[in-house]
């Protein structure tokens, strides 16, 4: 059966009915379909009158795409779905009014591609179309399947379709660009040809050097000029579809915040800081999905969810009974929601998707964003803003039937706890106030910066006085000390006569370093140390890291510790230990967090600092469950001298680290820019997952009766770890 729909279009293109199975939808005068798989993710993307755009269809399986050459003397792309279970009829049509037609069996649902969700009716299924720009999106569906289109030019052929769940990738983002292997590239080779120093920082548009915080600001504040633009040239257009549109206009120029999905906060973005457009929560990697609440990643074969939007679609309730975890979200499970779909199509929710995402993370407790729309009235006009709430886990779930009758999922959702609690009525109070050009990202005096330490917290926002890339801010919540003066240095100064000789043999790799059997550095630490995510694989005797003398990149994988903190540390004051570390978002297992700084002494020359050894870190020949002596092909020992660290007079956030009898991070040696093994540099590495706020602290690792005083009698210092394996005392 063939249908063609014509009301309110300009213009109609293929139109087909489908049945159980299939339908049809076709994007006339698109060529050059393309897959780009250059990023983790895989996308599709084709021309329209020689412009870029982005494929998306959410909930669509069993994507097909062709092209029929020169049909009718128009070249013509068919991209063939199936859209949810529902028999459907997908219809893309006009591409000047921004609409997607739907059409069951008997109502036919108009979806306008909309960030702010009202429009979209049936099915979430939205699409973007403009003269210039065309974004027909497609969405990872529970078990969709992906787009697999031809690298090259396509040409008068159905296009390979794959049906192999592995291969299923996200496809919610709208980053979905053809040329985008040519701006890494480019990027990589001005970084590359880059005389400064860009170890600290990330290169940003036009070779411009800025943190992960400005970076966010940087990039939301271009979105809104973007939008302003267009909202002046096309007034008459749909707002919300003027966002999208300003999306992908930033997409093409490659401004999008390109990163893998991951769990926990995102560097740059802190609670608090509030979002006009759900495309926003996109471009940054808040939420990389443009409609649906929950996205997800997978992990170890499994989907687990990594942030949720709570956009008011769903009855979802945020609670505050439960003393300890006092914030609890009740989540309701995607799909069949009567606020938007109609009676007839309602049915059980499906344990799939986002909902089995979910379910998935109610076993594995790990950290899952959450970011609220909330509504507030600006005189008579409502608005709404999407506010980042913090990091939740899921604590359980269960299935009740809803007042539809029909079966929804709710899960419990717990905010970990001592994060900076947001103080709502006052938030809403601000944002009356706030106008729609005010900068991108607001946060204080909205965000109260915790709910324990309101009263005198914040003593400094960045003890590094900006030298590290991301600031480390210092509170104390119990009484009126001050952070101790030291000189804060991010890596370890040498003795004077001292000069640690450089490593000559660096590697030639232009490819990120990750083949083991190309990179002569990556080989000699026996493979590779780092997986995709930056984290360490495991603790090894001594870690060789790309460095000076090598060609490849900064951004290398091989080149993890010295690239510096990217974790939100924060200095405290803790009850019995003095100031110690934690860290304002998740950290996972083998993250690095910051090396041990400090002045690189003589082991006899620390000798004589006794008394004053709080903050030695005795480098010896053993640390972690490693000897030095088992590295012995790797660098050079020049002499039989030992080094300690004295991070006292200079050092960075390391020297804050206290000790712990069952401690959650390790030290490992690490070389990059010199060979001499007896002084590595001392990087610390999460041992497991570390939920925010708990305290940081490895294993001093002091032999019991084994430090002296300068008469020669043994010192006891007790500990205070407080955990169950406590041997009671430090030495
Ligand atoms: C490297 S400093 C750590 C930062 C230190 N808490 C401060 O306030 O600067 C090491 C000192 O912290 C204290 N410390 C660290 N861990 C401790 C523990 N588990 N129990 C008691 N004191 C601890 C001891 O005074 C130790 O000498």
């Amino acid at each position: 059966m063939l249908k063609i729909y014509q009301r309110r279009f300009k213009r109609i293109s293929l139109v087909t009915c489908c049945n159980d199975e299939q339908c049809q939808v076709g994007v006339s005068a698109a060529t050059n379909v393309y897959k780009y798989t250059g990023f983790e993710e895989s996308y599709s993307s084709m021309n329209i009158k020689g412009e870029q755009c982005a494929v998306d269809i959410p909930f669509a399986n069993n994507i097909y795409a062709c092209i029929e050459s020169k049909q009718e003397g128009v070249e013509r792309a068919n991209v063939l779905m199936n859209i949810g279970d529902d028999p459907c009829e997908a219809v893309v049509t006009s591409f000047d009014d921004y609409q997607l037609a739907l059409k069951d069996e008997k109502n036919i649902f108009q979806a306008a591609f909309n960030d702010d969700e009202d429009y979209v009716k049936e099915h979430d299924s939205q699409a973007a179309f403009s003269d210039d720009v065309v974004s027909v999106k497609t969405t990872l569906a529970e078990e969709a399947r992906s787009l697999m289109v031809s690298d090259e030019r396509c040409s008068d052929s159905q296009v390979a379709f794959n049906d192999d769940e592995d291969c299923v990738k996200e496809h919610d983002s709208l980053a979905a660009f053809s040329d985008g292997e040519e701006s890494v590239k480019t990027t990589l080779a001005e970084e590359k040809n880059s005389q400064v120093d860009l170890s600290n920082y990330e290169v940003f548009s036009n070779n411009e050097l800025i943190n992960d915080c400005d970076k966010v600001k940087q990039i939301i504040n271009h979105f809104r000029h973007v939008y302003n633009k267009l909202l002046q040239v096309k007034s008459g257009k749909l707002r919300s579809g003027l966002a999208v549109e300003a999306a992908i206009i930033l997409q093409n120029q490659h401004k999008w915040i390109k990163r893998n999905k991951q769990f926990g906060s995102i560097s740059g973005v802190e609670i608090g800081d509030y979002f006009f457009w759900r495309a926003e929560l996109n471009i940054i990697g808040l939420h990389c999905r443009n409609v649906h609440g929950i996205d997800f990643m997978k992990m170890d074969g499994k989907n687990l969810a990594i942030s949720v939007v709570d956009s008011g679609r769903y009855d979802n309730v945020f609670e505050s009974n439960n003393e300890e975890f006092p914030d609890t979200l009740v989540y309701l499970g995607e799909g069949s929601n009567p606020k938007v779909q109609s009676k007839k199509s309602i049915e059980d929710q499906k344990l799939k998707g986002g909902n089995l995402a979910l379910k998935n993370s109610v076993e594995a407790k790990n950290p899952v964003r959450v970011i609220r729309k909330i509504f507030f009235k600006r005189g008579k006009v409502e608005k709404r803003k999407y506010i980042y709430d913090g990091l939740y886990f899921v604590d359980s779930y269960r299935q009740e039937i809803a007042s539809s009758g029909k079966l929804v999922f709710k899960f419990f959702l717990k905010r970990f706890p001592s994060q900076p609690k947001l103080d709502w009525r006052k938030l809403v109070r601000e944002l009356d106030c706030m106008s729609y050009n005010s900068e991108g990202k607001e946060r204080s005096p909205i965000c109260v910066v915790n709910a324990l330490d309101d009263e005198k917290p914040l003593i400094t926002d960045d003890i590094s006085q900006g030298k590290e890339r991301i600031p480390i801010r210092a509170i104390n919540a119990l009484d009126d000390e001050k952070l101790p003066i030291f000189n804060y240095v991010t890596s370890v100064t040498y003795p004077e006569s001292y000069c640690p000789s450089m490593i000559n043999d660096g590697c030639d790799c232009i490819d990120g370093c990750s083949d083991s059997e190309d990179c002569p550095c990556i080989v000699k630490n026996g493979g590779s140390t780092y997986d995709y995510e930056e984290r360490l694989f495991e603790a090894k005797p001594l870690i060789v890291e790309c460095g000076p003398s090598c060609k490849c990149f900064t951004s290398c994988l091989n080149r993890v510790s010295q690239r510096g903190i990217r974790l939100p540390l924060e200095v405290f004051k803790t009850k019995a230990k003095g100031w110690g570390v934690r860290s304002r978002s998740f950290i996972r297992r083998g993250c690095f967090i910051c090396e041990y700084t400090g002045e690189i002494l003589r082991d006899n020359e620390g000798e004589q600092r006794i008394g004053n050894d709080e903050y030695l870190f005795d480098i010896g020949v053993t640390y972690g469950d490693h000897s030095l002596r088992d590295a012995n092909s790797l660098g050079s020992f020049e002499g039989n001298e030992c080094f300690t660290i004295d991070a006292a007079r200079v050092g960075n956030v390391g020297r804050f680290i206290n000790h712990s009898c069952s401690p959650n991070l390790f030290p490992q040696g690490v070389l990059f820019d010199h060979d001499n093994k007896r002084m590595p540099h001392i990087m610390l590495f999460a041992m497991e997952d570390i939920p925010p706020l708990n305290e940081l602290t490895y294993d001093y690792n002091y032999e019991k009766g084994g430090v002296c005083d300068a008469n020669g009698n043994i010192k006891i210092k007790h500990c205070y770890c407080d955990s169950s394996d406590c041997l009671g005392r430090m030495y």
